[in-house]
């Protein structure tokens, strides 16, 4: 059913709220201009007369976005040991992918590739984030790895329907659970040589309905030029296979969006160390590795560039990854679904209780 659903050629362009117009508007307390009036003016030339209180709407929504909490998806795949656990819990600092109990040392690769989530409340300055990181054992380690990215595609199109048959229902959630995949961390193996037609080959198929930021796992095995020839040689390959990952050209807001990802995109696929072990640094404890020769720091941008992944997935576009799902991939989604179905038939609540188990 919706496994074999292709996105059309054409994507809408994101749906993403427009940049404000420009307002300047004095504080209550600023005090005011010759005439007494406010010198906010609005981009058509309309002047404000006096303070209204505009600028509060984003405290209002900071407000709200506290109290709500909100969602982030994140789903890890690559091959057996190339750190994608360790390197989540290094993202988040803390044990948020796998229960322990159930990933015993007795566990066993999975025969095909298997898909668990496992979800967290992560809380930091009063803000909630439910974080689920959706693991994909099994993936490329079987002798025949031929359309392996299928299970992975499927679950990835059931999340997008659950979504749909919540928002089509007539008696419709407040809040929509979201359990669609913001994010798919993409772990390439640290070969040295060029990627493996099982990379290509996922990237190509999935780049066009989930956000895929690739990283070059165990950056710490390679020398600094092997890695940047590694680096120089995967994004080639990425481009003569036409393979997009986030953050998509298309998709640029505007020259300023469009400069900052360009230098991302230029740095990608961010070549990456994790762990989950502290060490004394200079008298300061850091998150790294212990060789021979020193320890290699996680978080310090001369040694790896995990600090640079944590910004940028974190820090600088942890919503747009949400946006770009919401508007592009579920919208893709959404209007092929709804086209092919001549719409899609309204459920009732027992329905959709029954598709979500
Ligand atoms: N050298 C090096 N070793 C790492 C790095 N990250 C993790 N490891 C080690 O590699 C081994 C596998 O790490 P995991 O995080 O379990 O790898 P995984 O990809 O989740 O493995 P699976 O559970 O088999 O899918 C562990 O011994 C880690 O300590 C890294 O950046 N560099």
């Amino acid at each position: 059913m919706s496994e074999s659903i292709i996105p059309p050629e054409v994507r809408p362009k994101p749906a993403v709220p427009a940049k404000p117009p420009h307002v300047v508007a004095p504080s209550p307390t600023a005090p005011h201009g010759p005439q007494g009036l406010g010198s906010g003016h609005l981009g058509g030339g309309s002047t404000l007369l006096g303070y209204i209180g505009i600028d509060t709407i984003i405290e209002q929504m900071r407000k709200k976005t506290m109290k709500a909490g909100f969602d982030f998806n994140i789903m890890i795949v690559g091959q057996s040991g190339l750190g994608k656990s360790t390197l989540v819990n290094t993202l988040f600092k803390s044990q948020v992918s796998r229960w322990s109990s159930a990933w015993g040392s007795e566990f066993k690769l999975p025969k095909t590739v298997e898909i668990k989530a496992v979800s967290h409340v992560i809380e930091e300055g009063g803000v909630k984030m439910k974080l689920t990181v959706i693991d994909t054992p099994g993936f490329g380690d079987q002798i025949n790895n031929e359309n392996c990215w299928e299970p992975i595609s499927k679950y990835i199109n059931e999340q997008y329907e659950k979504f749909l048959k919540e928002e089509v229902n007539i008696a419709r959630k407040k809040r929509i659970p979201d359990t669609r995949v913001h994010c798919c961390l993409y772990f390439i193996s640290p070969t040295g040589h060029s990627l493996r037609q099982l990379d290509i080959e996922f990237m190509k198929h999935l780049s066009r309905m989930v956000n895929i930021v690739p990283v070059i796992a165990k950056s710490d095995t390679m020398t600094p030029d092997e890695k940047n020839e590694f680096k120089q040689r995967v994004r080639k390959e990425l481009e003569v296979c036409g393979i997009e990952f986030y953050p998509q050209k298309e998709f640029d807001d505007d020259m300023e969006d469009k400069n900052e990802n360009d230098k991302i995109r230029e740095a990608m696929p961010f070549a990456v160390v994790g762990s989950d072990k502290e060490y004394q640094v200079n008298g300061k404890r850091v998150l790294g590795r212990k060789t021979a020769w020193g320890v290699i720091e996680v978080e310090n941008p001369n040694h790896c560039e995990f600090a640079l992944l944590r910004d940028f997935l974190i820090r600088t576009h942890l919503q747009d990854l949400k946006e770009i799902t919401h508007n592009i991939h579920y919208e893709t989604y959404r209007a092929k679904r709804l086209n092919e179905n001549g719409g899609l038939h309204p459920i009732s609540a027992n329905d959709t209780q029954e598709s979500n188990l």
